[in-house]
């Protein structure tokens, strides 16, 4: 029932997404697909590799939501793949996250399309019919940890710069409650308790102790471990592994479904605040000083 709602839902988003690729005319739509998302197909028969290229950081604009989004649900209907692994294209990180820009110094349908759109990603990964995979080879805060705590499986880099956790109280934010069941289901809940009120990043070692992940291998052996894993899970029958993924995270996922348009009301009037602004304003400006 969940899988069916988020899927009516996706498709929903993919004619809506698909008319504003079309809005920005001949060039913007044909540029638009695998520009922020690269694909990779059969590296092992059935299996893609999603490389997120949205440099610098890989954070999560409005832009590449669509694209991986849209990506993932092209995947999803041709019957050839059963497999995707998710990497970055982009050296040391994974994912910055939501991007901050995104939520600072718009109006409130900006911020309503940009969190329907978040909504959507994570309701599209977490339910996904294929088995996915994150190869972590990078720094993961925030909304790039809940994309890899939404796979089936989690292979971390073994680079002790590498963090990866919930840091939203770090930036003045509260943790919507879906990453905040995510985490959860991840490493449970007196974990969860000291993890998500610290905003604490962990490193590889820390992370894969908690079961924030499930292998921490040398670098250069993420993305060939992922893949090998990816044969174990595909031994399993498509069918009746993902009548059982439904059924462990069908709960997690209604909860979204059900309060989908409250929680983007909360989200709008939350991030709208001027305490909110600030700190966001502040947080970005410390992250361009950091440099000089
Ligand atoms: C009731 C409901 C309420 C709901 C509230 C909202 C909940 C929101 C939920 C989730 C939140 C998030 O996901 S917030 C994002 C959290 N992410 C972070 O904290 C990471 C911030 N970035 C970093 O720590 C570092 O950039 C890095 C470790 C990822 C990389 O470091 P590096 O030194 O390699 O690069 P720079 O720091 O120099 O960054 C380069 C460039 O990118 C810009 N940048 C970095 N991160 C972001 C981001 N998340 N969004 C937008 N832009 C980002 C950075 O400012 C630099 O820009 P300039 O080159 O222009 O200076």
């Amino acid at each position: 029932m969940a899988l069916a709602a988020g899927r009516a839902m996706l498709m929903r988003s993919g004619v809506r997404l698909g008319t504003q690729a079309a809005a920005r005319g001949g060039n913007g739509a044909r540029r638009f697909m695998n520009h922020r998302v690269v694909v990779e197909p059969n590296t092992v028969p059935g299996v893609a590799v999603i490389k997120f290229k949205n440099p610098p950081v890989n954070s999560l604009t409005l832009e590449f939501l669509t694209e991986f989004v849209i990506c993932l649900e092209k995947l999803e209907n041709d019957k050839t793949f059963r497999g995707v692994v998710l990497t970055s294209d982009c050296p040391g990180i994974f994912s910055a996250g939501l991007d901050l820009r995104e939520m600072c110094g718009k109006n409130p349908a900006h911020y309503a399309e940009y969190w329907r759109a978040v909504q959507e990603m994570w309701l599209k990964v977490y339910l996904s019919n294929l088995v996915l995979v994150a190869a972590i080879n990078g720094t993961s805060p925030a909304g790039g940890c809940l994309i890899a705590l939404s796979c089936d499986y989690r292979v971390l880099a073994d680079n002790p710069r590498y963090r990866m956790g919930l840091n939203e109280t770090l930036l003045g934010l509260v943790v919507p409650f879906w990453f905040k069941d995510t985490l959860v289901n991840t490493i449970g809940h007196r974990a969860s308790e000291r993890a998500l009120q610290l905003g604490l990043l962990f490193p590889p070692a820390e992370a894969l102790q908690l079961g924030m992940v499930d292998q921490v291998v040398p670098e250069d052996q993420v993305q060939s471990t992922a893949l090998s894993v990816m044969t174990q899970w595909l031994a399993i029958p498509d069918h009746v592994r993902q009548l059982t993924k439904n059924m462990i995270r069908k709960a997690t996922a209604d909860h979204l479904i059900k309060h989908q348009e409250a929680d983007i009301q909360n989200f709008i009037n939350f991030i709208s605040r001027d305490s909110i602004q600030k700190s966001l304003q502040v947080y970005l400006e410390n992250l361009k000083q950091k440099k000089h």
